[in-house]
């Protein structure tokens, strides 16, 4: 479950950023959000996964009030508790598409690259269509199958609370449901919560709750 209470924002000199009075979302939901470029919807998905602190007010997910956290706990209820998926990919690409799905578990001492968590980013990348890509590098892949990488390196720690931002930007129609599915298939497999920021309004019937962040100041859950 994710509670926020009179949560705001507002990155160092500038005038805008995101403020939110009460938001609850239940463990398992599949949330969309949705609002203009600008209304603070990555922000938001920043202060729950604890990269920001708020300024006011508090993010609690599952009981746990992120920004108490100190910056060692916060960072190690990210790694092993969320999943994040951006438009911008960020795989690396001088690894492979294996060693980019693995590599939360090399660069985290809090999370152990075993024999299970390699068959099961076997298992991932056989499920989404890499098989025969595990090899491969990034720019040797189309940019549907670059971003489910992506996807499978953000499933691979089996968490908690998906974040996804944008993450069916720039995808042909068939390649954005393909994403979307896999997200969902994922946190219902998992009993997590899917957040997704997403602009295509097509993809919305597929959530159980859309929460639409307007302008900042005076945004509206619904
Ligand atoms: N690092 C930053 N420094 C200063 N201001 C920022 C920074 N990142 C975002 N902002 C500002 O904060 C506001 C909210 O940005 P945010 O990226 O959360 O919006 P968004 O709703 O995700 O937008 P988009 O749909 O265009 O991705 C914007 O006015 C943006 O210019």
């Amino acid at each position: 479950m994710i509670e926020i209470e009179r949560l705001s924002f507002r990155y160092p000199g500038a005038g805008t950023g995101v403020a939110l009075p009460a938001l609850r979302i239940e463990r398992g939901a599949r949330v969309a959000i949705i609002g203009p470029s600008g209304a603070g919807k990555t922000t938001l998905l920043k202060l729950i996964a604890g990269i920001l602190t708020p300024g006011t007010g508090t993010v609690r997910v599952d009981g746990i009030t992120v920004s108490a956290l100190d910056d060692d706990a916060r960072r190690n209820f990210r790694i092993s508790r969320i999943g994040f998926v951006f438009q911008e990919l960020e795989l690396l690409d001088y690894l492979s598409v294996y060693d980019n799905i693995v590599h939360p578990y090399r660069i985290n001492r809090v999370l152990k690259l075993d024999r299970q968590v390699r068959d099961r980013a076997r298992a991932l990348a056989e499920h989404t269509g890499l098989g025969d890509k595990l090899a491969a590098l990034p720019r040797e892949l189309s940019q549907g199958e670059r971003q489910r990488a992506a996807v499978c390196r953000a499933l691979l720690t089996e968490p908690d609370l998906l974040l996804a931002d944008e993450a069916t930007g720039n995808l042909d129609p068939a390649n954005k449901l393909r994403i979307i599915e896999l997200l969902i298939q994922a946190a219902e497999r998992n009993r997590a919560t899917l957040l997704a920021v997403t602009h295509d309004h097509e993809l919305l019937p597929l959530f159980d709750r859309v929460i639409d962040i307007r302008q900042p100041g005076s945004p509206r859950a619904e």
